[in-house]
């Protein structure tokens, strides 16, 4: 299958109005499409986006049976990994997790079967403003020349006590419901071992970031094949905003991180998540932990799936750097502090990383 990393193109040929149309998907099923209408073009913006590994690596794995183990030593191992993994790649896969494959498959297919509604009846979940709960749609990107993405999605912004979710098809809203819970459950574990691998009281994490009240986004992404997968973008390089984000994905690959300056594609490993860390870490743990930027590339054959769940604090948190971790002589704060609601309202269109407005230069 070929996939292909954004590189500069020439003009695009497709007669097909993407103004007529509400979904990639639709366009996709609605034309024998052999090249892109314009409107997808994608130009990048990052010099090195044709910057492609092409050797296999392995990414850090991290086995949360031993980060939750009552036996010390395991735990302590556990943790140590995770500190290393959030150093080195911000990025690493969690296996043993416990979280039934089941409900993996469950939600990629309820995902599936949300985006293969009629558009008429996707429609009443389109949403009408950023902060709707429910939104569904396809992306116009401030940061790519007001052009499309290559992606329908749907997204619930899942706050503590208030989930909310599309009624169609049947048993959606069920198994998300039960997804969410599964995913807040292992973020709130990892998030305890980040504690401790700061050197602070495993619920300081916990108590200063509110997360009894956390905020999580679901968020469904649907990558139809693509006639000229070079030309256009899925998701064009970003940060996520939160604290760590939960990816799981069908077995069509497209998820590339940064790494070391070059592009690494992740190939989807069953039953596992995929975990990175999000600006909120990068805040708060001053900088030890980076947040990791990541893009979304296309295929011509077969069509990608993937889930991402944003986690992070409460809405109403000012996220700075931990008080414990800085000292004005040798440990300057490198963040301004920005409450959370606040970053997350700056950030929408932009698929760009805000940490570059409340870092502190020194
Ligand atoms: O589809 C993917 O692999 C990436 C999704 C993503 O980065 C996001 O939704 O923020
Ligand atoms: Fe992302």
């Amino acid at each position: 299958m070929a996939t292909a990393a954004p590189t500069q193109f020439p003009q695009t040929t497709s007669n097909v109005q993407p103004s007529k149309v509400t979904s990639v998907k639709t366009l996709t099923e609605s034309a024998d499409l052999k090249t892109i209408p314009s409107n997808y073009a994608y130009t990048p913006t990052d010099p090195n986006e044709a910057d492609v590994l092409e050797e296999e690596v392995s990414i850090p794995i991290i086995d949360f049976s031993l980060l939750t183990s009552a036996i010390p030593e395991q735990r302590f191992k556990a943790i140590q990994d995770l500190d290393k993994a959030c150093q080195d790649w911000g990025f690493f896969m969690v296996v043993n997790h416990g979280v039934p494959e089941s409900l993996l498959k469950g939600i990629i297919n309820a995902s599936t079967e949300f985006f293969n509604l009629p558009e008429e009846e996707k429609k009443e979940f389109a949403g009408k403003n950023i902060s709707d709960p429910i939104r569904c749609g396809s992306t116009l990107s401030t940061s790519n020349g007001k052009k499309f993405l290559w992606r329908d999605f749907v997204k619930l912004v899942v706050q503590p006590d208030q989930f909310q979710a599309p009624h169609k098809p049947l048993g959606f809203s069920e198994v998300a419901l039960e997804y969410c819970n599964s995913g807040r459950r292992i973020v709130r574990e990892l998030l305890k071992a980040i504690s401790e691998s700061l050197g602070l009281d495993n619920d300081y994490v916990a108590k200063t970031l509110n997360l009894d009240s956390s905020v999580q986004v679901f968020s469904a992404n649907l990558y139809p094949p693509c006639p000229q997968p070079e030309l256009a973008v899925g998701l064009p390089p970003h940060s996520d905003h939160g604290l760590f984000t939960l990816l799981i994905q069908n077995d069509v690959p497209g998820l590339q991180v940064k790494h070391n300056g070059k592009w690494v594609t992740i190939n989807p490993f069953p039953n596992s998540f995929l975990v990175n860390a999000a600006d909120q870490l990068e805040i708060f743990s001053n900088g030890k932990y980076k947040s990791i930027i990541h893009r979304a590339i296309l295929n011509n054959k077969a069509t990608r799936v993937s889930i991402a769940m944003i986690n992070g604090p409460s809405f109403e948190t000012s996220v700075a750097p931990a008080s414990k971790l800085v000292d004005s002589e040798n440990h300057p704060a490198a963040y301004r502090p920005m409450n959370y609601k606040e970053y997350v309202e700056q950030q929408p269109l932009q698929w760009k990383s805000l940490l570059d407005q409340v870092r502190i230069e020194v």
